[in-house]
């Protein structure tokens, strides 16, 4: 059975490459898709790219920097608070997960207002948000005015999360429009990474320093809203609203004025075709969901967002300190510095990923990446098992201990996952001894409740207290797992997912679409991030993280069968990609057992699909 609608998504392909030849006078090929790379200007003929579409990029990706620096600074914040306003563990969840869970409900409302208001004004909504909820945070006088601040905060993630990506993408030229919208990845992570260092900086000043942590968005946040306000629309919204003229003169700004007759035809063509073809009125997310292509970019969208979460990116982020105190890093005070470090590590291979984005396109970087996360997790998972294995033995019971259920364990691995107990020892070397595993301070994890680990000393050979962690010689796996991760998860699966979103969805869709997939994101994000510590209590610290690499292996099949590659298409045609048999994924293309042609302009790298779809749905 042949459905029209994917009938005639080939054919307004076929428009778009007949004009696009036209264009580049070249003559068309069909084989199979070029192995060659794909670096840089694949016919080196694009024209130069203007300073402008960078200054865009960078006001743009300021949003990405606040989702960063919001979602990362609490954390830090999060030690002082608990002791300035007594905070009970239920209040500090509730203040971690208010924003996460915020930010989840208005990237799928974003949707809708993107739509609506337009990306500019949808980022100058965001950016006025985190400011008031950067002023209600530094002035709070309680907690609950803290957390309706974090709730504001993250109103303000949410749009800017769906809205930032979907921006860049708009205006900017194909053969870079990869890397300018990784840009704003590497701004979540630089932003990750600043919150942490302000975090490690103002946890020096005594009182209130909280205020200065939470407070410091305002100045990101001021300077993207400022910024702007001079900044103009996406030329394809305007196109879709009919504001044709002013279209075409953002075109121009943003291309330096040079050759946008194009560009600007392609746009237009692409927006008639597309109002016939996926025509007829009702919500978008039905018309998306009944539209064979549109279904599929879902999908594949959502499910790349689904999996960026399921590897457990947020879980090994903030259990970091955790993991290099097993690696013997004891000291307190290190711990905000070494998250730190972690972030940085995060940030830095962020960058890669900049740079490899249209290098080697974005299936083989997210394939490579998924890879490489899903070893590097069996390495932490095989690292914790190992640990556990050898965990030290419970060898005193002080008289009392038996009123406690913590003198039940035998060894430090199910006292360390009980979040009452922690392990109180001495070592000489590797050698562990004169260990009890005793309950925890309510007030303050870093002593126990009662015994030689409550009063704690500076002194060298004063009893060493482990809460959430045990001593181990297998610290070293755990450690080459954790920065392997980092190396292999951030170019790829930190990035991907959100460019990719920002390019595979017709114009009519992309709002709707990514607004669904950053939701998706937003609730990944959560159960994940809130269910950790119950599944380590469950599954142990190892069975954790192979539940993780079960899940990256299910990811990996995902890939394999459903992304197709984007690299160096304009966005009007990355529909086709959609609409042919791109896609192999059994539950996605029915009667399969078809062939796949790639049409290939020559001497281009633009690769398109096409193929026999008489039997597409
Ligand atoms: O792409 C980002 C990035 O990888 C961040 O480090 C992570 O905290 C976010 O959840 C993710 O969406």
């Amino acid at each position: 059975m042949s459905s029209s609608r994917d009938e005639y998504s080939l054919e307004h392909m076929g428009n778009l490459m007949g004009s696009r030849r036209q264009r580049d006078g070249e003559q068309s090929l069909i084989g199979p898709p070029s192995q060659e790379s794909t670096h840089g200007d694949p016919r080196g003929q694009e024209a130069p790219t203007p300073g402008f579409i960078y200054l865009l990029a960078f006001f743009s990706a300021l949003g990405g920097f606040l989702f960063g620096y919001d979602t990362g600074v609490v954390s830090g914040a999060m030690l002082l608070l608990k002791k300035e306003m007594n905070l009970s563990s239920l209040w500090q969840e509730l203040l971690v997960s208010s924003t996460v869970g915020a930010a989840a409900v208005s990237s799928l409302s974003g949707g809708y207002l993107n739509g609506w208001l337009g990306r500019r004004i949808c980022i100058l909504l965001a950016s006025f948000i985190f400011t008031i909820g950067g002023i209600v945070l530094s002035v709070a006088p309680d907690k609950e005015v803290l957390l309706a601040g974090r709730l504001v905060v993250g109103l303000g993630i949410g749009i800017a999360s769906m809205t930032v990506p979907v921006y860049i993408a708009e205006v900017s030229p194909h053969h870079q429009r990869g890397q300018l919208v990784t840009i704003n990845s590497l701004f979540i992570t630089g932003g990750q990474f600043i919150a942490s260092v302000i975090d490690g900086a103002f946890s020096f000043l005594s009182h209130d320093s909280w205020r200065y942590m939470l407070g410091l968005s305002i100045v990101p946040a001021l300077v993207q809203f400022v910024g702007f306000f001079f900044l103009p629309e996406s030329p394809r919204w305007l196109l879709q609203k009919g504001r044709s003229q002013e279209a075409r003169r953002v075109l121009s700004r943003i291309r330096g004025g040079q050759g946008v007759d194009a560009e600007y035809e392609t746009i237009r063509a692409s927006i008639e075709e597309e109002e016939k073809e996926a025509g007829g009125d009702g919500l978008v997310i039905v018309r998306i969901l009944r539209y064979g292509p549109t279904r599929r970019a879902l999908i594949v969208g959502c499910g790349l967002q689904m999996f960026q979460q399921l590897a457990g990116i947020n879980t090994v982020m903030y259990y970091s300190a955790t993991i290099l105190q097993m690696a013997g890093v004891r000291d307190d005070k290190q711990a905000i510095w070494l998250s730190a470090a972690t972030s940085a590590t995060n940030f830095v291979f962020t960058l890669v990923g900049v740079w490899l984005v249209d290098r080697v396109g974005r299936r083989k970087l997210t394939l490579g990446s998924l890879l490489g996360t899903g070893v590097s997790l069996s390495l932490l998972a095989v690292g914790f098992l190992m640990s556990a294995l050898h965990s030290p033995p419970v060898t005193l019971h002080p008289a009392g201990s038996q009123n406690s259920t913590c003198s039940l364990y035998g060894s430090c691995d199910p006292c360390m996952l009980d979040p009452v107990c922690g392990f109180c020892y001495r070592e000489n070397g590797t050698r562990v001894y004169d260990s009890t595993c005793v309950p925890v301070d309510q007030g303050s994890t870093s002593h126990a409740a009662w015994g030689r680990c409550s009063n704690r000393t500076e002194a060298a050979d004063s009893p060493i207290w482990a809460y959430n962690y045990c001593p181990t010689s297998y610290s070293w796996l755990v450690l080459m797992g954790l920065i392997l991760y980092l190396a292999f998860f951030a170019p790829g699966m930190g990035t991907m997912p959100w460019t990719v979103n920002s390019e595979i969805y017709p114009l009519w869709a992309r709002s709707t679409g990514n607004a669904c997939s950053s939701g998706v994101n937003w609730i990944f994000n959560v159960l994940v991030s809130l269910t950790f510590l119950h599944v380590a209590e469950f599954l142990t610290y190892y069975g954790a993280f192979f539940m993780y690499s079960g899940f990256v292996v299910l990811g990996l099949l995902f890939i394999l069968g459903c992304l197709p590659e984007t690299q160096g298409l304009q966005l009007e045609e990355i529909e086709g990609l959609f609409s042919g048999r791109l896609c192999s994924c059994g539950a996605l293309s029915p009667g399969g057992g078809r062939h796949v042609q790639y049409i290939r302009v020559k001497g281009s790298n633009h690769i398109f699909s096409d193929s026999d779809t008489s039997d597409i749905e």
